[in-house]
């Protein structure tokens, strides 16, 4: 299943032109606050009719200016999941699961189970929303627009009214549900966090228009893509299998560049998981460094440079099979010869990943 998206529109001085597809899976919309996301997702829910373009879902179209075809929002076939859950206060969760739902299967069945399980809201069915946390009621949210049977589930910063801790309590439900479901998946935030995490598919919005789109892990790990996403936010992700829960609180993961040992994980032993590294926690040396304190140091070789127009320097490297992004200054880049092709050695600082940066692998 996939989502084709070609529109324009203009709102009085700011024009919205985008043109892109979102495959099966996560396809995030990543851009500042008025660069126009949510406007393309009120287009694709029927919300907001374009002055031109052409917007299909499967083979069905969904808006087409030159045909004169434009399917209004309750017989699109999607869900919608917004940043407040939007319950029935008067329901309970089996109650609020079932409404909307075409089919009598959708108050109980196995369509009705799988979504309870993969969302883990089997002990909350008799409750009403008001005695639910704010990330149970969005996993209600969540299970509502599924059972709708959608072609496409829409999401609008389906996070952003959580705290941290709500946050990374309901990352693992959407990761689940990307992983068993074939519904494209299109989902707007401006945390870079989440989108690294959750991302199959990334496009990058700037002004109303799209400056990049691609697969996630492409993009993410492009020197090039650094302006756009954000200096301080920039990093790429390792891949890892958990080996062993050491006694002095450390998780110790097996990746294909070496070992890595960071503070406690919470992941099996055996669990493939993916950690993301920030550039700026990476320091690079030509040779294997002695006596640090850092526990972390990976063989490595420069893959591109950037250097900015300021004093700092983007460097992509590859360790293993991964790929990281290192920020070192354009000085130290010089001084260093990081060319293309030359052996170093990154050095991560084991605190630096934050829980929320810990993700199932996709
Ligand atoms: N109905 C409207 N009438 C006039 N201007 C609008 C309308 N809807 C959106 N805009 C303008 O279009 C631009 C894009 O808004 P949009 O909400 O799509 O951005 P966004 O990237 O989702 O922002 P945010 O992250 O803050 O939600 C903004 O400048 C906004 O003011």
């Amino acid at each position: 299943m996939s989502l084709s998206v070609r529109l324009a529109h203009r709102f009085g001085g700011f024009a919205l032109d985008v043109d892109f597809d979102a495959p099966a899976g996560v396809t995030a919309l990543f851009g500042r606050s008025g660069s126009g996301k949510t406007s393309v997702v009120n287009a694709v829910a029927g919300l907001l009719r374009p002055q031109s373009g052409r917007i299909v879902v499967d083979d069905r179209v969904l808006f087409d200016s030159a045909e004169r075809v434009f399917v209004p929002v309750h017989r699109r076939s999607l869900g919608y999941v917004f940043q407040e859950g939007r319950l029935f206060p008067h329901m309970n969760v089996r109650q609020n699961l079932a409404y909307g739902a075409p089919f009598r299967d959708a108050h109980s069945g196995p369509e009705f189970d799988r979504v309870v399980a993969t969302l883990g809201i089997e002990d909350l069915l008799q409750r009403r929303p008001g005695a639910l946390s704010g990330g149970e009621k969005q996993r209600v949210a969540i299970g509502r627009a599924l059972l709708a049977r959608p072609r496409l589930l829409l999401m609008d910063e389906p996070l952003a009214a959580l705290d941290d801790h709500r946050k990374a309590e309901i990352l693992p439900y959407l990761e689940r549900l990307r992983a068993e479901s074939d519904i494209p998946i299109l989902y707007v935030s401006h945390t870079m966090a989440e989108v690294a995490r959750l991302a199959t598919t990334l496009v990058l919005m700037e002004a109303g228009r799209v400056v990049r789109a691609g697969p996630a892990a492409e993009i993410l790990s492009d020197p090039d893509s650094v302006p756009a996403l954000g200096l301080r936010t920039a990093g790429a992700s390792l891949h890892a299998v958990v080996a062993a829960q050491e006694d002095d609180g450390l998780t110790r993961l097996e990746a294909s560049c070496g070992v890595l040992l960071l503070p406690r994980v919470a992941a099996a032993v055996g669990a493939r998981i993916s950690v993301r590294i920030l550039a700026q926690d990476v320091i690079l040396s030509r040779t294997r460094p002695e006596g640090l304190s850092a526990l972390n140091i990976l063989p490595a070789v420069v893959t591109a440079v950037r250097l900015g127009d300021g004093p700092g320097a983007i460097i992509q490297l590859r360790a293993g099979e991964d790929v990281l992004l290192a920020r070192v200054t354009r000085r130290s880049a010089l001084a260093l010869e990081l060319d293309v092709g030359v052996d170093c050695f990154a050095i991560l600082k084991s605190v630096a990943v934050a829980q929320s940066e810990v993700g199932v692998a996709g």
